[in-house]
């Protein structure tokens, strides 16, 4: 049975469960707020005195939240009892909704768990626990349109933690919670962000206005400090390179004797760079002569120095006049990445090598406000423009991005990005009418991981005498990983984590990858709740709770991160001791850059991989291929299931596995998600 909730014209009452829906505190009907009394199954007032033990009283001023006790009774949270205490503010706990997927596991019903104790932070309606159907209206902002307007829906979203009450999103099934309440106000510590659903309108529906979320400035001097060099930093020389292309440029031994600008050899003597990396040797000197570049090293090895650096040189030592206005502005570089956080990650780098210069760098990337970023970019023009596809074709597209003055084209990531989830998306920023011919631009494109077929497609993009580098085996694992496969059946997969995060000596640093949205946050909760703090980053969370969630992870405010694929490239976290594949991924390239989050620039690693034979038994022949070359251990489960594979003609895909990585840009193509699909 089901209540309307949200459309009551009282909208301070909140949420009433229905009746046996509190086992565990059977006593407690409902709360009113305006005359701050719960009533009891039977209609008793209770006052503040007369609450049974573990029952608060929630006012507007205390708004602090369901959670379970130890004895997993359903507990309403004061702020002064942090222990599972959800906060909206710093969205990293973790809570698990009951109205929303998974009624039935009451012993569950544990929500979140954050040390935060922010006034700020007004949390119960994430829950959503109550049984009615609310139809409320959300003010939501409309990136294209840059207004607000109205969206109904009904039920809440317990998904993020700020979706307002009432919003359906998009009908994606983990996120609609059933009703609850509607009468919380929510403010968010981030800067330009938030909530207010305690506003009417003139039909008594709140009106929920929700700011396009600003992220903070990169320019913060814990950014300048990169991971340092581990104890096998100096085996990398003993990796062999492979070059080819006609006359590719020597390559340098040493930052001094590159060539390189005295006031970029400063910045890298203040980032703690004194030696560079092959990748680095190698590509330096050939962008610094103005060559393509095609180059593929392993996982946390030095990439984005590798072009970062030559770039500024370049730019400093043939300076262009800079040409903007208050309408539109020309980078001089262009940098495209697949994530957001790994596109913020690269403009980070840009800065921390450009200071001192007078070169402006400009990042774009979408879940952020348009407007920001629009007065941003116009603001001082910008020399080097980073951006993910979705965000930088918007702006092209609406002329306020054109690419007149493109010296330098950069792909990072570059076989993600003309996979055929982003190749589209590539295609239209290259053939953008302002867009310099392949013969009057430099392009350059880096990877960990480059399969043949895209190499080749990549090649259309290049000058015929581009140069190719390849640091060890293109697409091999970072031999400083050790990887351990263990056979684990679905069903098994929970407990299995929590054995292996038990066994660690300390899991601070470990991230944990899953497939599905739904199962980051499940993983996260149940983490949570059994005493490991954990935080999750997917596509599905707002922008802030990303950004959030990776901030809580780098400062070990959060031990372990769950994450989908979108953290799978790219990003560089210091003291990644651990990566578990909960679930492995489909392809092998993905694996390489997972298990790439640990063991970067020599440090020592460890990845362990649940291997499911119903499930994962296409990626078994290419697994055994990546442990083999890093000189791994290879389990005999893992021989059985690629014998197995081989001798099943009905598996389909699997000569090609690759086919998997398209879902990406289905649901771009219907609009669903802008970016990012994981
Ligand atoms: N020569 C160097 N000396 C010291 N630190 C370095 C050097 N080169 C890179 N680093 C640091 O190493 C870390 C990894 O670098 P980076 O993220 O560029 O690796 P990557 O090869 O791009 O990895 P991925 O394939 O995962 O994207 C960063 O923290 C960076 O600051």
């Amino acid at each position: 049975m089901e209540e309307t909730v949200g459309n009551s014209s009282d909208a301070n009452k909140i949420s009433q469960p229905a009746v046996g829906e509190w086992k565990n505190n059977e006593n407690v009907s409902y709360v009113d707020h305006e005359q701050n009394i719960a009533k009891t199954l039977n209609d008793t007032i209770l006052n503040d005195n007369s609450v049974p033990e573990n029952v608060v009283i929630e006012t507007q001023e205390n708004n602090c939240g369901f959670s379970n006790n130890e004895n997993t009774q359903d507990t309403w949270l004061t702020e002064t009892e942090p222990k599972y205490h959800y906060s909206n503010k710093n969205n990293s706990g973790y809570r698990k909704g009951t109205g929303g997927y998974d009624k039935s596991n009451n012993a569950n019903n544990s929500y979140e768990k954050s040390s935060n104790n922010d006034s700020s932070s007004n949390n119960g309606h994430v829950r959503g626990r109550g049984r009615g159907r609310g139809r409320g209206v959300t003010k939501r902002y409309d990136e294209e349109n840059e207004s607000f307007r109205d969206e109904y829906g009904s039920g809440i979203d317990n998904h993020g933690g700020n979706t307002p009450p009432g919003h359906r999103g998009r009908g994606r099934g983990f996120n609609r919670g059933r009703g609850g309440r509607r009468d919380q106000s929510v403010s968010f510590g981030w800067h330009g962000y938030s909530e207010d659903s305690h506003k009417k309108n003139e039909n008594d529906k709140p009106t929920i206005t929700k700011a396009p979320y600003i992220p903070p400035d990169i320019e913060n001097e814990e950014s300048i400090a990169g991971i340092e060099a581990g104890s096998n930093f100096d085996k990398y020389n003993t990796i062999e390179v492979k070059v080819s292309g006609t006359n590719p440029p020597k390559s340098m031994t040493s930052f001094q004797s590159s060539g390189l600008r005295t006031i970029l050899l400063d910045n890298l003597s203040n980032c703690n760079f004194s030696t560079p990396t092959p990748v680095q040797n190698y590509a330096i000197p050939i962008i610094i002569e103005g060559r393509d570049l095609m180059a593929s090293a392993q996982t946390g090895s030095g990439k984005t120095a590798a072009y970062v650096l030559p770039i500024l040189h370049n730019l400093l030592k043939q300076p262009t006049q800079l040409i903007y206005d208050e309408h539109h502005c020309e980078p001089h570089v262009v940098i495209i990445a697949p994530t957001r956080e790994l596109v913020s990650q690269i403009s980070e780098c840009v800065w921390k090598f450009s200071k001192g210069t007078d070169i402006r760098n400009g990042l774009l990337y979408g879940g952020t406000s348009v407007y920001h970023q629009k007065s941003k970019i116009l603001q001082r023009g910008v020399h080097i423009l980073t951006a993910t596809p979705g965000r930088l074709i918007d702006f092209v597209e609406k002329g306020i991005v054109t690419f007149s003055s493109v010296k330098f084209f950069v792909l990072d990531e570059a076989d993600r990005m003309l996979d055929m989830g982003f190749k589209p998306d590539i295609e239209q920023v290259l053939t953008n009418s302002t867009m310099p011919s392949i013969e009057s631009r430099q392009t350059i494109m880096f990877s960990a991981t480059f399969a043949s077929p895209i190499q080749h497609m990549a090649t259309s993009y290049l000058k015929s005498d581009y140069i190719f580098v390849a640091v060890g085996e293109i697409g091999g694992a970072c031999k400083d990983v050790v990887q351990t496969v263990i056979e684990v059946t679905k069903f098994k997969k929970k407990n299995a984590l929590l054995d292996i995060i038990k066994e660690m000596e300390n899991c601070q640093g470990t991230i944990v990858f899953v497939e599905r949205k739904k199962v980051a946050d499940y993983t996260a909760a149940y983490l949570s709740e059994v005493d490991f703090p954990t935080t999750s980053i997917h596509g599905a969370r707002e922008q802030p709770e990303r950004e959030q969630a990776l901030r809580d992870f780098k400062t070990n405010r959060m031990k372990i991160l769950v994450a989908t694929a979108v953290a799978a490239r790219g990003l560089d976290i210091k003291g990644v001791n651990y990566v578990v594949n909960f679930d492995l991924p489909k392809t092998i390239d993905e694996y390489v850059h997972r298990i790439g989050r640990t063991g970067r620039l020599g440090n020592a690693g460890k990845a362990i991989s649940f291997f499911d034979p119903e499930s994962d038994g296409p990626l078994a022949a290419e697994l055994i291929k990546i442990l083999k070359q890093a000189d791994q251990e290879v389990p005999s489960f893992l021989n059985d299931a690629a014998e197995r594979i081989l001798a099943s003609p009905t598996i389909d895909n699997f000569n090609d596995i690759r086919t998997n990585v398209d879902v990406t840009s289905n649901l771009v193509a219907t609009g669903e998600e802008e970016e990012e699909l994981w």
